[in-house]
């Protein structure tokens, strides 16, 4: 059985995530942070190239993780999404969040790179650099079908992954999805998800 249309179950699927972000208070959310981050390093035992991204307020946190993989030795890199969505990426900076660059385009309210910035970018296609990808998804099914939040983003970063590099998505505790996602043929799937309580699934 399917969960409803893409546009039915993100809708969904946000309003879920806006209630959960409001019954969670600062302590809860750094513990969250913290459970995040513990999980997460284990997938990546010798410092290699990971790719993470910069959390917006109701999404799973992602700053406790970055300085983690920073501190553990390993490179971290963030995406800023272009003018026809796809995602070119920069090194990480400790103690950044989500900002406008994170998921408005640039002259769509987003942030206008200058020249100096340009050059530090890495690439629409360093995902393929990368040992480990953690993206953002409003929630997984058991088949690893990833719903996101529907600027088809991801599916076109992941094209250029690693195939042997693993791909996990973080999620609240709560938001994977018990029935079938529905799914396009450029979805691709995740190899597992993280949850805010620091559970680990791996579906493939
Ligand atoms: N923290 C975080 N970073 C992320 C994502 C995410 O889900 N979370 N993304 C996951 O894919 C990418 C950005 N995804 C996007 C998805 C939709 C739109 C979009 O439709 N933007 C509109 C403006 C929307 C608004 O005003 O609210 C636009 O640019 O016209 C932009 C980016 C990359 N970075
Ligand atoms: N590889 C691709 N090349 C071109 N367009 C794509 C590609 N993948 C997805 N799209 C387009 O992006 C739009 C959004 O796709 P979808 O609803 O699957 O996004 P999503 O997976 O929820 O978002 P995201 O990947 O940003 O998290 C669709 O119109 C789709 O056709």
């Amino acid at each position: 059985m399917t969960a409803g249309t893409k546009r039915d179950v993100r809708h969904a699927a946000r309003a879920r995530r806006r209630e959960l972000a409001r019954g969670t208070d600062p302590a809860a959310r750094e513990a969250a942070a913290v459970a995040i981050a513990d999980a997460v390093l284990r997938f990546v035992p010798e410092p290699c190239r990971v790719a993470v991204y910069e959390s917006l307020p109701d999404e799973p946190p992602t700053g406790r993780l970055v300085e983690a993989l920073l501190a553990a030795g390993h490179e971290v890199i963030v995406p800023i999404v272009l003018e026809d969505f796809s995602l070119e990426w920069r090194y990480a900076v400790p103690g950044a969040s989500g900002d406008d660059a994170t998921v408005r385009r640039p002259g769509h309210g987003g942030h206008e790179p200058d020249a100096d910035e340009r050059q530090r970018w890495l690439g629409t296609d360093a995902l393929a650099t990368c040992d480990l990808v953690v993206t953002p998804g409003l929630s997984v099914d058991s088949h690893g079908t990833r719903l996101g939040q529907g600027g088809g983003c991801y599916d076109r970063a992941l094209l250029h992954r690693d195939p042997s590099a693993p791909v996990v998505t973080l999620l609240h505790e709560g938001e994977q999805s018990e029935l079938d996602l529905p799914a396009d043929a450029h979805d691709v799937p995740v190899d597992g998800y993280v949850t805010t309580t620091g559970r680990v699934v791996r579906l493939r």
